[in-house]
C-alpha cells in the first residue's frame, strides 16, 4: 500500500504524514527533504542553483541518503547528519530553484522509487508523478495566513515576511504542485493536527 499526501508549503504535509504513518505503523517519506538537502549542498559549496550539472556531480561524488525512520526522516551525507540544517529561511529561499531542475527531480524520484512499499509519502507530486499508482491520495491546503501563523513559530522572520515567502514559494512550486485528480482535498485550517490526522485515517484501512 502507498499513501500520498501532497499540498502547498506549510499546509501540514510532514506532520500529518508522520502522524498517519505512526498510527498505521508504516514508514513515512518526506520528498521535500531531498530537495532541501540538494539546495543545502549547493549553498554550502557555492554551486549554481540554475544549472543541474555541477550540483548533480557533487551529489553523485558524495551521495545523500534519506532514512525514513519511524521517529522521523533523517538525511545523511557520508557521516554528516544534514537533517537539522534543512528547515531554514536560507534553504527555503533556494530550494524552489533547485526543484525546477528536471535532472534534480529525476535524482529525487530515483531515490523515492527505490523505497519498498508500504509507506506514506508526502510532497508536491507524489500522487501525480512519482506514485500515480498509489491506492490512497490526499491533497492538503490552508490559507496563506493560517500557514504563515504556523510557520512563523519555526522561523526567525516576522509573520508578514513568512506569509510573503510562502506565497512566493507556492508560485515557484506551482508547476509540480497540481493535485492528483483522484486525491481527496483536506483544508487543514478547519481543524487541529490531531483532527486532520483522524480525517485522513478515516479513509484508510485499519492497521491489521
Ligand atoms: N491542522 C493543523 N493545525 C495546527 N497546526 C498544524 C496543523 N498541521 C500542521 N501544523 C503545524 O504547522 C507547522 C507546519 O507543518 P508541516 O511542517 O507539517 O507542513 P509542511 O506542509 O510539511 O511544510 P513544508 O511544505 O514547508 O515542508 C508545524 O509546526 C505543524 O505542527
Ligand atoms: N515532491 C516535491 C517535494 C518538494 N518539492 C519542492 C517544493 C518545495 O519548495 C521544496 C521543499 O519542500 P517542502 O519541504 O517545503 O515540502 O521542494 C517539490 O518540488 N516536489
Amino acid at each position: 500500500m502507498i499513501v500520498t499526501i501532497d499540498g502547498v508549503a506549510a499546509s501540514g504535509k510532514s506532520s500529518v504524514a508522520s502522524g498517519v504513518a505512526r498510527r498505521l505503523q508504516l514508514p513515512y517519506v518526506s520528498s521535500g527533504l531531498l530537495y532541501r538537502a540538494a539546495a543545502l549542498v549547493a549553498l554550502d559549496e557555492g554551486l549554481p542553483t540554475d544549472r543541474a550539472e555541477p550540483l548533480l556531480a557533487s551529489l553523485e561524488a558524495q551521495p545523500v541518503e534519506l532514512r525514513p525512520l519511524p521517529e522521523g526522516n533523517e538525511v545523511w551525507r557520508g557521516s554528516q547528519d544534514l537533517t537539522e540544517r534543512l528547515h531554514t529561511s536560507e534553504v527555503d529561499g533556494s530550494v524552489s530553484a533547485v526543484a525546477q531542475l528536471q535532472p534534480l527531480r529525476e535524482w529525487v524520484n530515483d531515490h523515492l522509487r527505490q523505497l519498498p512499499p508500504p509507506f506514506v509519502a508526502e510532497g508536491r507530486d507524489m500522487g501525480t508523478n512519482v506514485f500515480p499508482q498509489a491506492e490512497y491520495k490526499f491533497y492538503l491546503t490552508a490559507s496563506p495566513r493560517v500557514r504563515a501563523e504556523r510557520r512563523v513559530q519555526e522561523r526567525t522572520a516576522d509573520l508578514e515576511s513568512v506569509e510573503a515567502a510562502l506565497v512566493l514559494r507556492d508560485a515557484r512550486d506551482a508547476r509540480q504542485s497540481a493535485p492528483a485528480p483522484d486525491a481527496r482535498h483536506i483544508d487543514t485550517g478547519l481543524g487541529n493536527l490531531e483532527q486532520v490526522i483522524a480525517k485522513v485515517l478515516s479513509y484508510l484501512p485499519d492497521p491489521a
